[in-house]
């Protein structure tokens, strides 16, 4: 196990001197990876999440910057010297060997005396419910069962500095995703291993993850708790990207502890003197916290386009002006006519310049 620290890492495909930011596929990032963390990767598609996990295992070596685990400089090093772990979308694994084989494989290629591996390969075997299956040949085994024997084997080993997983999960029926989800979670207490899984899926990302490292057009964009990510997004992709409905993003203009929308002034908790002049600004409020009122003086209003039933909890789609609000509707509520209010938390409300949180300055206490 190892800590993982990124020094101004960055990588483009192409190469020359004085390249533009645009040709970068991971822009320049300086973070540190904790030993024994669980870290989900996350982002759409091309935003670079391959890449940089790609550059921690050394498959490929970076345009700029270094990669030091516990201290040591290893961006020049091979996968083998960096001893990574990995797992990747689909499984790797030896069909004529049986599933004992097949886990037992890194230990031995590795030199660990026979009493070690037996030992290892039934804990992880019984970890994955895999015991059953010890001595069949691998290649019998539905591609469910052939990944996590993949997962087996990036997991059998206890030596290692860390363990990447590139979407593990994609050929994995959706009914024990859940399952196996759970059960990698439960791995990383069990095992006390540094792992990093690279998703594009916020589920995945949260329910495996202490931190989430979220990017977004080769940037790292937040790396956060999932509670962080949800109360405190760092910069608009994260409230839109995560969470079901995203963040309401809109256009304001701010005047010292209000926010005006479409000409309507909404409260905020923080003073905001000092924005960047010429910047975007907006105001980002998640709609678990701003909530349907009946139309009063005081509150934002506008026209109900569509309510989502989501179950357990409801949300409408309300047309202020110009913009739409994603908002909670309260139990029992029910509109009369179109028209309504919206109520929003003032301490629920961040505000962004070009896309980036600005932190307010704390009021201070009117006796
Ligand atoms: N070998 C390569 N050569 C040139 N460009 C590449 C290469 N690999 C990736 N890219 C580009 O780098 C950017 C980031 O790709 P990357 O695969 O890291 O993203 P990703 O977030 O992992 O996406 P996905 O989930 O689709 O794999 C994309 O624009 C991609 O086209």
């Amino acid at each position: 196990m190892a800590r993982i620290d990124l020094v101004d890492l960055a990588h483009s495909y192409l190469v020359g001197d004085d390249l533009p930011p645009a040709a970068y596929a991971l822009k320049p990032v300086s973070m540190t990876w904790r030993q024994g963390g669980a870290y989900a990767l996350l982002g759409p598609s091309g935003c670079g999440k391959t890449t940089l996990l790609n550059l921690i295992s050394g498959i490929v070596t970076p345009s700029r910057g270094k990669i030091l685990f516990d201290g040591t400089d290893v961006t020049r090093l091979s996968t083998r010297e960096r001893n990574i772990a990995q797992v990747f979308q689909f499984p790797v694994i030896y069909d004529t060997m049986t599933v004992r084989e097949n886990l037992a494989f890194p230990l031995k290629n590795r030199g660990v005396p026979k009493p070690e591996i037996d030992r290892r390969v039934a804990e992880i075997a019984d970890l994955l419910d895999l015991t059953p299956n010890l001595g069949r040949k691998a290649t019998r085994l539905t591609a469910d069962a052939k990944q996590k024997i993949s997962l087996g084997r990036g997991l059998v080993r206890s030596d290692v500095a860390a363990i990447l997983f590139d979407e593990p999960l994609t050929v994995i029926d959706p009914h024990l995703k859940w399952e196996l989800r759970s059960k990698l979670k439960a791995l990383h207490r069990a095992l006390d291993l540094t792992m990093i899984y690279v998703t594009h899926d916020q589920t995945e990302a949260l329910t495996f993850a202490d931190t989430v490292v979220v990017m977004h057009d080769g940037r790292v964009v937040q790396s956060g708790t999932p509670e962080e990510l949800f109360e405190k997004p760092a910069h608009t992709f994260v409230g839109y990207f995560i969470g079901s409905p995203g963040m309401n993003i809109v256009p304001a203009q701010i005047r010292g502890r209000e926010a005006l929308i479409d000409g309507h002034a909404i409260t905020l908790a923080r003073g905001y003197d000092n924005l960047p002049s010429g910047a975007k600004i907006e105001i980002g409020v998640r709609p678990e916290f701003v909530h349907l009122t009946a139309k009063a003086p005081g509150f934002l209003s506008g026209r109900i386009e569509r309510i989502d039933d989501l179950g357990r909890i409801r949300f409408a789609w309300v047309r202020v002006g110009g913009v739409r609000f994603a908002a909670r509707v309260p139990d029992g509520f029910s509109a009369d006519g179109d028209e309504v209010g919206l109520m929003i938390e003032p301490s629920r409300v961040h505000v962004y310049a070009d896309s980036e949180i600005v932190e307010g300055s704390a009021l201070e206490q009117v006796a």
